[in-house]
């Protein structure tokens, strides 16, 4: 039977309404696949069907396909169910070259240690034929690599979401935007759209004719990276130099009856979204790329990195799905905390050498980009100009860098005459390249503006996760452009890019005191005052300090919760910072952190979540967190990924979360920690601290210790136990690190351990691999090579 029969005939079961086989048009096959295959859709319908239990929707579709082993099954390392969710052995020989090959063409929903979860979706189908992966080509490694045949309806939904891909794209000429194809019959298709024709600028006139741009060969190298684990990217081919002017003209003389013609229509700039969007909902994608190599309209950009600049393996594969095909193709590339997204960003900016605007969250991360850039690249530091409420210089020459923050871009009130005369400039021109900082943070509305405000040629978008509460994530697909790279936190841990470290939940028992309070009914805020407070909690963060600090790490405590962290630091004698510090006191305490050696540890309210560069630190203690918020847990996380003694031998820094047993803390914890597990932490439950009773200056040790601290949270007010409202940046840019990206979903993974298990000895094996593993990155010696890969012309 033809995929597309076989396909019809598998969508007849109950998830769907009777379908016609007949009369089913590929669209409509199409629209049914994509609603189909959407998780969440599945998930309700499951649940109205009254599946068994909560888990049983997410295999009810294998049932539908029961394809046989292959039998070589077992030398095969994927299972690709019929809802085009993978499974990928981490076991396998190859585990390698498929992860790869995965990363290019699905979305990574799960990578913990020998089990990693895909899910194909038409924005990762998209990704992939855009980094060049032909249909063809997808179907065939995916036959390869499963165990099974695949399913028609997977077959379907990878032919029906590629083939429509690259007909359409939109550009940017003369500071206007324009729907190009080489297709006349596409824009017409395009333009029968009720909601792509309103947005039409040219509406009386026909299709603009012109003569296709004379470009390059489309020599898609395909997707071979060098890697830590691949062999090395085949020497580019020499440089063919680019034909003078006058040559050029000669020949497009010569041509004249041959050159190819491309079809346009105009639409309004502030349309742009509108239709980026409707051309992806109608399957008609817009792909976005700029040929920067013959843009020979805007200035070119006096760029490049300096010769010691040397960007990691995993840098580079991000940057090439950016740059196959000699072209900046617009998205997103999500990196762990840490592991140098500034780095990508800047090399991106020198891959592109043209007119470059970046926008940051906060006034400290713009000085910290411009300082990032004069680091490792040879701009001259009057081609960045920087755009903030203190600073409004433009750059001098026709090409330079802009660095503001997307407030300043989208704010419309009241600006000073300056600032209107920057906002003119920057409106006024084309940009080779948008990068964005912490987009994952951007709310929609705001990126609109900025898309509308900056036009760009292409636009990279910088993350640690694409996490949000809400679903607005999802419209950063069409507002920048698709996942382009992920990496993987463990991966980049184990070669020491990162810091590894020990995860664990605490599991405190509450005192009968505290306990029968707590079951009482009061209200919400006095519950969760009772179980931060919980006495036997404030012994075990008072324990795990001492722990630590004998070991020698520095060790942050957050606290959500003011009146509790007051309380916790004061009692312990600890410092603590938290909105209401002043910034000299801030600056004070945190100086005193990295370079004194009597302070250890510090408290810090959530302002300290995101922002703070303290390479220092190596050791976490959250005692109290904001609901289930798994960007907190994971922009926490990131404190410590950055450490700075991430490579020495038997290194392992430690994120405790102390949870007072059988109150809401155990439902919040472990919602909290879905996406670390998903990116393979493993939360090892401590139910007892070896030692603890013993100890002799354990606070609230006696009966009258804990009665009295129990009357003070009872007469504290609800109000105490809010959660801390803050506003504008934290900390000084000494302190501020670029990021406070941070992402996902799940219910997490718990293995029971002691304290001791988790002080590190276990993992020696581990810190030699990654010892060797840098060694062998340095030998590789990447040196700029791909740089010169970008910016290398394309044989005419
Ligand atoms: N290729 C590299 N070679 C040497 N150092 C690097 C490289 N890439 C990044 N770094 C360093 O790693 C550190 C972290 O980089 P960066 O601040 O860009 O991380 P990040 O991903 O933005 O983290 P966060 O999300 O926490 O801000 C910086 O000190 C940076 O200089």
């Amino acid at each position: 039977m033809p995929p597309k029969r076989k396909a019809q005939a598998a969508l007849d079961d109950d998830d769907f309404d009777e379908v016609e086989e007949e009369a089913l048009s590929d669209q409509d096959t199409f629209d049914k696949l994509k609603q189909a295959l959407d998780p969440v859709a599945m998930g309700k319908r499951a649940r109205a069907n009254h599946a068994v239990d909560a888990a049983s929707f997410l295999f009810k579709k294998c049932d539908q396909w029961d394809a046989a082993l292959k039998p070589d099954h077992a030398n095969r390392p994927l299972w690709v169910d019929d809802a085009g969710h993978i499974i990928l052995e981490s076991f396998s020989p190859i585990f390698d070259e498929a992860q790869d090959f995965l990363i290019n063409i699905a979305e990574p929903q799960s990578r913990v240690s020998r089990i990693h979860e895909y899910t194909l979706t038409p924005h990762s189908l998209f990704a992939a034929v855009s980094v060049g992966h032909s249909s063809q080509e997808i179907i065939d490694k995916l036959e390869r690599y499963s165990k099974t045949t695949l399913s028609p309806s997977v077959l379907v939904f990878i032919e029906k979401s590629t083939s429509s891909f690259g007909k359409a794209k939109i550009v940017l000429k003369k500071n206007m935007y324009f729907i190009e194809s080489d297709d006349a019959s596409v824009l017409q298709r395009l333009l029968r759209d009720p909601v792509i024709a309103s947005c039409r600028a040219d509406a009386d006139a026909g299709l603009i004719q012109e003569a296709a741009p004379k470009l390059g060969q489309m020599a898609i190298p395909g997707t071979k990276m060098a890697g830590i684990n691949q062999p090395t990217q085949a020497a580019a081919p020499p440089v063919e130099p680019r034909p003078s002017d006058m040559i050029a003209a000669l020949r497009v003389d010569e041509d004249e009856e041959d050159v190819a013609q491309v079809h346009s229509f105009r639409i309004e700039d502030q349309e742009r979204n509108q239709v980026i969007k409707r051309c992806q909902d109608i399957g008609l994608p817009l792909t976005e790329e700029y040929d920067f190599n013959n843009d020979f309209t805007n200035t070119n950009l006096d760029i490049d990195l300096n010769a010691h600049t040397q960007i990691r393996y995993y840098q580079e594969k991000a940057l090439s799905k950016m740059f196959s095909n000699s072209r900046a193709r617009s998205g997103i590339i999500v990196l762990p905390c840490g592991a140098g997204k500034t780095l990508v960003g800047i090399t991106a900016a020198c891959g592109v050498k043209k007119s470059i605007m970046v926008l940051c969250t906060s006034a400290m991360s713009v000085v910290q980009w411009r300082n990032e850039f004069l680091k490792w690249s040879n701009i001259k530091p009057e081609d960045i100009a920087v755009f903030t409420s203190e600073s409004k210089n433009l750059f001098p020459r026709g090409a330079g860098i802009i660095i503001s923050t997307y407030t300043m871009i989208t704010s419309t009130k009241n600006r000073s005459h300056d600032s209107a005369q920057v906002m003119k400039f920057i409106q006024d021109r084309e940009w080779g390249l948008l990068i964005a900082d912490e987009v994952h943070v951007v709310p929609a509305a705001m990126f609109k503006k900025v898309t509308y405000s900056i036009k760009s040629h292409a636009k990279l978008g910088l993350t640690a996760t694409l996490l949000r509460e809400d679903d607005k994530i999802e419209d950063l697909n069409f507002l920048i452009g698709p996942k382009l790279y992920e990496a993987n936190w463990q991966e980049l841990s184990e070669q020491g890019h990162i810091a590894k470290v020990q995860c664990a939940e605490v599991w405190c028992q509450m005192t009968p005191e505290f306990y029968a309070e707590w079951l009482k009914p009061s209200s919400v805020q006095k519950r969760a005052l009772l179980s931060i407070m919980n006495p036997r909690k404030f012994q075990a963060c008072q324990f795990l300090i001492d722990y630590h600090e004998r070991r020698g790490d520095k060790i942050i405590v957050f606290s959500d919760n003011v009146y509790a962290l007051e309380k916790y630091a004061k009692k312990l004698q600890k410092v603590y910072i938290y909105g209401g510090t002043t910034q000299t006191e801030r600056l004070r305490i945190l100086e005193n952190f990295q370079h004194n050696a009597d302070v250890n540890t510090i408290f810090l309210s959530k302002i300290g979540d995101t922002s703070l560069d303290l390479p220092e630190a190596t050791c976490l203690i959250q005692i109290s967190s904001h609901y289930g918020s798994r960007r907190q847990e994971a922009q926490r996380l990131g404190r410590i990924l950055r450490a700075k003694r991430r490579n020495d031998e038997g290194f392992n820094a430690f994120f405790y979360s102390l949870v007072s047993k059988d109150t809401d803390e155990m439902f919040y914890s472990s919602k909290r920690q879905a996406f670390l597990v998903d990116q393979g932490y493993a939360f090892k439950v401590i139910t007892r601290l070896e030692g603890l009773e013993q100890r002799p200056d354990l606070a609230f040790s006696t009966p009258q210790d804990r009665r009295e601290l129990l009357m003070d949270v009872l007469l504290a007010k609800d109000a105490d136990a809010d959660e801390e409202k803050i506003a504008g940046d934290m900390f000084g840019s000494k302190f501020a690190s670029t990021g406070s990206r941070a992402k996902r979903k799940n219910v997490a993974r718990r293995t029971a351990g002691t304290l001791s298990e988790l002080s590190g000895g276990q993992d020696m094996a581990y810190i030699e691999y990654s010892k060797s593993r840098n060694k062998e990155l340095k030998k590789k010696g990447m040196k700029n090579d791909f740089l010169r890969k970008l910016t290398k012309v394309p044989k005419k």
